[in-house]
Formats: C-alpha cells, structure tokens, sequence
C-alpha cells in the first residue's frame, strides 16, 4: 500500500473541517465491499476515488452521504460520528451529492429542478430564487434554464445534476462518474466547472471518476481502492505511474 498513513494524518490534521470514514468495513451478506477504509478529504480539496469495476467507489460514496450503514468503523463530518444517520441528516449537514442515474424531473424547467432542491432544503422562495440564479450561471446553465430537463443535451443533463447538488452551497461534494459518456472535449469542460464549483464555493469534492484526464486536470490527491480495500492514497502524478495501481486499475501487468 503507498503512503496511506497520508491520509489517517490528513483526518486528524483537518478534522476541523473533514469529511472521513474510519476503518470503515460493510458487507453485503457474505461479501465485504469495503474492507476497513480510512478516507478523508478536507473543505476546498479535490479528491480523486478510484479503482477498477466492483472496487466499492459507490458503496464508499453511499456511506460518505448516509444512503449506506457501515457495518463496522465510523463516519466522521469535523471529526463528529455520523455514522448511522439518514441521508436527510447528512444533506442537512451540507453533504451532497450526484448520482450516476441523474434522477432529475425531466417534464419540470431546468431551473425548477434545481429551485425544488432548494425548497425541499428549507430555503424560501426570495432565497431559492437567488441560489438557483448562482447555480446556473456555476454550472453554465443559464441558455437552458427554460426548457425542460428532458429536452436538454446530455451533457447539460449531467449538469444539472450537479446544480441541484451544489445550489445550498455544500461543504462537501460527492460526484459519482458525472463525465460518463461524454466525449474527451466535453469531459474537459466538465473538469474546469468541477474546478469552478470547488473555487466558488470552498467545498470539499469527491469524484469517482474513469476518465483519467478528468481525474489529472482536477484532483489534488486521489484514494485507489481494489477489491474493496485501500491500495493507495497520494499525488496523481506519482500513483497513475506506480506499477502497482497501473496493474490493478490499468489492468497492466
Ligand atoms: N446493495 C448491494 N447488495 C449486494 N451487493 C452489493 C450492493 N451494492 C454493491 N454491491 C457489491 O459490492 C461491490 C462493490 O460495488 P460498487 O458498486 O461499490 O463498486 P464500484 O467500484 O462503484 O464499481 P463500478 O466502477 O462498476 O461502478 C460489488 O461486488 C457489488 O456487486
């Protein structure tokens, strides 16, 4: 394992403003998914969650926003357990995610996707109103506000996703393959509004990510998971090129 210790001392060192799971482990009856994982990433941090198919990136993302128990080890938000708490609780907190299936009100205006988030979140109409107009200039969303989700280009669906997540101004942010199925152009464009997002807002991002130039042009330090255990925690450009999550990841021998 490469210099995992990185990231136990990264969970003490900024426990003040740390998203973390600790030794975390969950099964699924007989199968451990994820196998006593230390993961941290701190506000204004972009942290890189990857690993091969069936690593357990989404299970890891689930527990990190209360949509999964761990069965054992903690969450910790500022150094706080909050292990066990529903998902409402963890959004409450200012934790917030994508999923991978949009899940948007597709007959609903782009702008009213992104304003029932904020509705459902407390916020009252004048303030909604407001945050959405933030939102949608963030993620350059604006010539499209209008229409309905369903109409719009995929990407600009992928878009939305992450506006909806974004528009209360979270402290953490998960994103679970949100450049799947774009093209190389596309997926740079997305990669600079993740960047946007995180220097708009200050919020500490998680992505799950394949697509490796998305995963260099953004991520201050990457968590390689394989078979649902920590194989390495460090810099991008030293772990892309270590031979040991090149052969897991990469499949490369
Ligand atoms: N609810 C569940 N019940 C049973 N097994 C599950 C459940 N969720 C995930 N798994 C299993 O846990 C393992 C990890 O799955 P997970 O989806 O977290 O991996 P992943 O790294 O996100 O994969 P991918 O890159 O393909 O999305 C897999 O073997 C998967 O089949």
């Amino acid at each position: 394992m490469t210099n995992v210790n990185a990231s136990a001392a990264l969970s003490r060192s900024d426990a003040s403003s740390s998203l973390a799971t600790e030794d975390v482990s969950i099964r699924f009856g007989g199968l451990t998914a994820i196998d006593r994982v230390s993961l941290s990433v701190a506000r204004g941090e972009i942290l890189g969650l990857i690993g091969p198919n069936g690593a357990g990136k989404t299970t890891l993302v689930n527990c990190l926003t209360g949509f999964q128990r761990p069965s054992s080890g903690n969450v910790l938000l500022n150094g706080r357990t909050v292990s066990g708490k529903s998902p409402q609780f963890y959004r409450r907190e200012g934790i917030a995610r994508t999923f991978q299936g949009g899940r948007l009100f597709r007959d609903m205006s782009v702008r009213d996707n992104i304003e029932v988030t904020a509705l459902a979140l407390g916020y009252g109409r004048g303030e909604a109103a407001v945050l959405v107009e933030d939102a949608l200039v963030l993620l350059g969303l604006n010539a499209v506000a209008a229409k309905k989700a369903g109409s719009v280009a995929y990407t600009d669906e992928r878009r939305i996703g992450i506006a909806r997540a974004v528009v209360v101004r979270p402290k953490f942010l998960l994103l679970d393959e949100p450049a799947a199925g774009m093209s190389d152009h596309e997926c740079e464009e997305l990669a600079s509004t993740i960047a946007r997002v995180r220097d708009d807002i200050g919020c500490g991002i998680v992505i799950i990510e394949h697509n490796m130039s998305v995963i260099t042009a953004i991520c201050g330090r990457l968590h390689v998971l394989d078979s649902g255990k920590t194989l390495a925690v460090g810099d991008p450009s030293v772990l892309l090129r270590s031979p040991e999550v090149r052969n897991a990841y990469l499949g490369e021998t």
